[in-house]
C-alpha cells in the first residue's frame, strides 16, 4: 500500500478503528528513549480523532503505559504498552496484565554490566523483560544480541525480539498481533475497521493481525515517508468535513 490508496477521511472516520504505534509513527526517533519530544499539535489531534471514532483509537506500543500517558498528558487514550503485555481503557485505571514469566534477575544484572561496559549501549527495564539500545553504538549490535541468546540458552520462556537499534527480551508470545486482538475485542472497537500503523520490525505483527481482521496495515516509510508525514494524515482527518 502507498499513499495513493490510503482509506478516505470518510472511510476512517465512520467504521475504522486507528491503532497507532508510537515511536518513529507519531514521534520522530530519537538518539535514546528519554530524548523523543511530543510535536506541538499531537495531542490535539488525537484528542479530535478519538472523539470522532467515538474511542476507538488506541496507541498500541513497545513503551509502558506509564511512559504513553506521560508524553500525551493530559490527554488519557487506550493504549497497549510493552507489546500488548499490559493494556490500559479509560476511564478505568487498572492496567490488565496476563500472566507472564518475571525476568530472572541474574539476566538483568547482566545486560546491567554489558551496558556498563559498553559505551553507547543502553539498557532499558521492563516489567517483564528489559531492552538493550545500540543506537549509539552500532558495532555492539552482534555482539549483545549473541550474548542475549547465550543468557536465554534454550528457555522456552523468553524469546529475543529485533527492534529499532535494540534487542528486546520479551516473554514468548508477547507481540502487537496479540495486542490488536485484544484491543479489538473491546466494545468501542468491535465491528470497526483495523488500521494499524507503524515503522518498526515489532509492528509487523499488529499489520498482519490488522490485515487478518479484515483490516490494514500502513508501514509508515511506504505511506507517510515518516512520523512527520503521519502526523499530517492524523491533523488532516481531525479536520476533514463530514463523518
Ligand atoms: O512500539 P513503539 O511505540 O515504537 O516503541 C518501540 C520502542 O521505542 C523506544 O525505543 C526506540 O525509540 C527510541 C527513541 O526514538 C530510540 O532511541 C530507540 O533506538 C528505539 O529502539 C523505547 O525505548 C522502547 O521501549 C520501545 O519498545
Amino acid at each position: 500500500m502507498d499513499a495513493r490508496n490510503l482509506p478516505t477521511p470518510r472511510d476512517v472516520l465512520s467504521r475504522g478503528a486507528l491503532l497507532l504505534d508510537f515511536d518513529g509513527t507519531l514521534v520522530d526517533i530519537a538518539a535514546a528513549p528519554s530524548l523523543i519530544t511530543v510535536p506541538t499539535g499531537l495531542q490535539t489531534s488525537l484528542a479530535t480523532l478519538s472523539r470522532r471514532l467515538a474511542g476507538a483509537m488506541a496507541l498500541v506500543s513497545g513503551r509502558s503505559v506509564a511512559e504513553i500517558d506521560g508524553f500525551l498528558a493530559p490527554l488519557v487514550l487506550p493504549v497497549a504498552g510493552e507489546h500488548g503485555a499490559a493494556i490500559r481503557f479509560p476511564p478505568d485505571r487498572t492496567i490488565r496484565r496476563p500472566v507472564l514469566p518475571m525476568l530472572p534477575d541474574a539476566w538483568r544484572r547482566a545486560a546491567e554490566s554489558w551496558a556498563s561496559a559498553t559505551p553507547g549501549v543502553l539498557v532499558e527495564e521492563k516489567h517483564s523483560g528489559l531492552v538493550l539500545h545500540y543506537r549509539r553504538a552500532p558495532a555492539a549490535a552482534e555482539p549483545l544480541r549473541a550474548a542475549l541468546a547465550g543468557l536465554i540458552g534454550d528457555s522456552r520462556s523468553f524469546e529475543i525480539m529485533e527492534a529499532s537499534a535494540a534487542w528486546e527480551l520479551r516473554p514468548s508470545g508477547i507481540d502487537k498481533g496479540q495486542a490488536v486482538r485484544a484491543v479489538m475485542a473491546e466494545p468501542d472497537f468491535t465491528g470497526r475497521w483495523p488500521i494499524f500503523v507503524g515503522d518498526d520490525v515489532t509492528d509487523e505483527d499488529g499489520m498482519a493481525a490488522a490485515r487478518a481482521m479484515g483490516g490494514i496495515g500502513l508501514r509508515v516509510q511506504d505511506v507517510f515517508g515518516d512520523a512527520a508525514g503521519v502526523r499530517a494524515w492524523l491533523a488532516s482527518l481531525a479536520a476533514a468535513e463530514g463523518k
